[in-house]
């Protein structure tokens, strides 16, 4: 049941066994998950809107033109493509300046858009860093897994075997379902199939119409030893190291989400209840619990989205409560979900207080340890018209390309921006090792990422409006600087305080800047002498020094939107961290986090994949805490009778 506003809900009505905070890639497998028992109660509460009619939402191609500041288009293109202005609300975050050093000012302010828009006092808000309030699933359908070293580490840090590669890999068969790419070519050497699943909820493809440098990546991959072609870089025991052609998530010519995948097929479950627009403004405690020292939380406070029904105005809004007999569930990503922890009263003492927030749980782990990766698009001039641009720039060849999808859900549009993307690594007699420790979670591991597309892609800059592009993006995969979420104020509509310290650490500047000399060295393949021209733009083609490359770095870099770690699992018994192994909240009952801020690395790839089995491995969690409670007698409501 997906109920489009809060207006009409009962407050009296609203007691749920499970209440999951947020409806994104780990809220909605959960949902799934515990309403296959029709026993079982759930109430999904969902800040964003429903994807349904998005369009944008739906071709893959167009994923990334949700983003803001992402991707952007001629204006006459981008009316045809896009429904963006829809969508921009509520997407922007404060970054408070004097958390930034140098470094981390001159990364951010290449965000043009943010700049021109919003200075308010103390506080800039950097429409790029968009991390989203929406259920309609922005992120670029690439779809891996993260090495089973990542997994592994997971394991070690958390002292849960549970989590180790070799006890995740079954839920793959849960969770994906390869199918046919859209021009149903021959996929034999270009994955593995026994590294995936065929019959799970999320369906996932490989590329279904060629961009013009296909066989010039995979030419370039026999030419040079240093860029191995891999047949499949999904991830687990097969190494990931190594350029192949990109696993999206989509099926049919269409993005696969876990809206359209796992909420789709538990939607009518009448023990599922979905409400969209409805922000969680804190959770509330019911109590102290059943082991000593602990708080319950089993009640979420919530309110409709300002400016979506049923209220008027932004300041009039009525808050509803809904309650939880078994377990609240925190989903809501890693951002949302340190915001509403510390809204509630679980995270620093002495900060919480100074924002006039009752201290309920101290813990100075909430909103620390926030890892993300960082994006860096090197553009290049290219020969002939046959990049996408061309067709990007003319309003015939894009209606055109919106006519083929429509009617035959094929064509440019039916496939992701990105055929071949791969993984690589810091040669190991490297001069950062000597000082650094090697920050990949293992020998398999990569540092760093290159993504290859044939058309100009520079997040926040128009597509200039004549010349032909192709676009190899860096992305810094194993991160060492760690920023912060924390609270702006107490005001639940106040967007926090995000300290993200991009490239502040030395491993990090020096592994974006090698990235940049690597895909240099790439396109001077052969395979690409009669193709690529050469850098576009002043800064990039004379950026020739390692201090000058670092300057570029910073100059443009922005983020591939993978925050990770603001919620960090730990050892059941450890002080630090904040959920344990069975991710619930360290000092709390009836409280657990399944979403991307749990994981204290971030995994050595793209993070739904990652999110996605976490959260299958998750709702086994959480059914078998019922059976055990059942088990030992305990009754089935484990709230109070008071908490109820
Ligand atoms: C633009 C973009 C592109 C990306 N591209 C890729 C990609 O190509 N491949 C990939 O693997 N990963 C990609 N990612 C990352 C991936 O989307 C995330 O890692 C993943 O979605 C994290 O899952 P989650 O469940 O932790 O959070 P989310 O999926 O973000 O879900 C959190 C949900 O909680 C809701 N919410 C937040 N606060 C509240 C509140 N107070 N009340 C109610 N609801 C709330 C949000 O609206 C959201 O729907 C991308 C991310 C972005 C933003």
């Amino acid at each position: 049941i997906i109920v489009s506003q809060t207006a009409g809900l009962n407050e009296g009505k609203l007691v749920y066994d499970y209440i999951i905070v947020g409806g994104g890639n780990a809220g909605l497998v959960i949902a799934n998950r515990l309403t296959e028992d029709p026993d079982v109660t759930v109430l999904v509460l969902e800040a964003g809107p429903s994807n349904e009619g998005v369009v944008a939402a739906e071709i893959p191609f167009l994923g990334p033109t949700l983003t803001p500041s992402m991707f952007k288009l001629s204006d006459d293109t981008e009316s045809l493509l896009t429904s963006r202005n829809r969508y921009a609300m509520g997407l922007e975050l404060h970054c408070h300046p004097a958390t930034w050093n140098e470094r981390s000012y001159l990364c951010l302010s290449s965000w043009k858009i943010a700049w021109r828009f919003e200075q308010r006092q103390y506080v800039l808000i950097a429409y790029g860093l968009v991390y989203m309030l929406t259920p309609i699933h922005q992120d670029y359908l690439f779809h891996q897994f993260g090495t089973d070293e990542d997994w592994d580490r997971l394991a070690e840090v958390s002292n849960d075997k549970g989590w180790a590669w070799k006890n995740i890999k079954p839920y793959i068969q849960k969770h994906e379902k390869i199918v046919p790419p859209v021009d149903g070519h021959n996929t034999k050497g270009q994955f593995i199939p026994r590294l995936h699943g065929f019959h799970g909820e999320t369906s996932v493809s490989l590329p279904g119409f060629n961009q013009t440098i296909d066989p010039l990546v995979l030419e370039a991959t026999k030419q040079l030893p240093e860029f191995p072609y891999n047949e499949d870089t999904s991830g687990g025991d097969h190494s990931v190291l190594g350029i192949g052609f990109l696993q999206s998530s989509a099926g049919g010519g269409a993005r696969s989400s876990s809206s359209t995948s796992y909420l789709a097929d538990a939607d009518n479950r009448p023990g599922l209840t979905v409400v969209i627009n409805a922000i969680v403004t804190k959770l509330i405690s019911t109590g102290n619990g059943i082991a000593s020292g602990t708080k319950a939380f089993r009640r979420v406070q919530f309110t409709a989205v300002p400016g979506t029904l049923p209220f008027p105005g932004d300041s009039q809004a009525t808050y509803l409560t809904a309650t939880a007999r078994r377990e609240v569930i925190l989903s809501a990503g890693s951002v949302g979900t340190a915001q509403i922890l510390q809204l509630s009263g679980i995270g620093n003492a002495t900060d919480l207080k100074s924002l006039e927030i009752d201290p309920i749980v101290d813990n100075p782990d909430v909103g620390e340890n926030l890892s993300d990766h960082t994006l860096l698009p090197n553009i290049f001039y290219v020969q002939g018209n046959s990049s996408f641009d061309h067709v990007l720039r003319s309003n015939e060849l894009t209606q055109a390309a919106v006519d083929e999808w429509l009617e035959h859900r094929k064509g440019m549009l039916a496939n992701n921006v990105v055929n071949n993307f791969g993984f690589a690594r810091i040669p190991s007699d490297a001069p950062i090792f000597k000082k650094t420790e090697d920050p990949a979670a293992g020998p398999k591991s990569p540092h760093w990422e290159m993504i290859l597309s044939n058309f100009y892609f520079n997040p926040g800059f128009n597509t200039p409006p004549v010349g032909s592009f192709m676009t190899v993006i860096v992305v810094l995969i194993s991160p060492t600087s760690r920023g912060s979420v924390r609270l702006y104020s107490d005001d639940p509509f106040d967007k926090p305080l995000i300290d993200p310290q991009y490239l502040t650490t030395d491993f990090d500047i020096f592994t974006m800047r090698e990235g940049v000399k690597a895909i240099k060295r790439f396109l001077g393949a052969p395979a690409f002498s009669d193709y690529v021209i050469g850098p576009y733009g002043d800064i990039f083609a004379g950026s020739k020094t390692d201090a000058q490359i670092e300057d570029y770095v910073r100059g443009l870099c922005t983020t591939i939107f993978h925050p990770v770690g603001t919620a960090s699992m730990s050892p059941a018994k450890a002080k630090h961290g904040v959920v344990n192994p069975d991710l619930t909240v360290k000092g709390t009952e009836g409280l657990r986090i399944v979403d991307a801020s749990v994981f204290p690395f971030v995994p050595s790839t793209h993070t739904q994949g990652p999110v996605y089995l976490l959260a299958e491995r998750a709702s086994d969690i959480i059914k078998e805490a019922a059976k055990k409670a059942h088990a030992s007698g305990a009754p089935a409501d484990s709230a109070s009778h008071d908490e109820l």
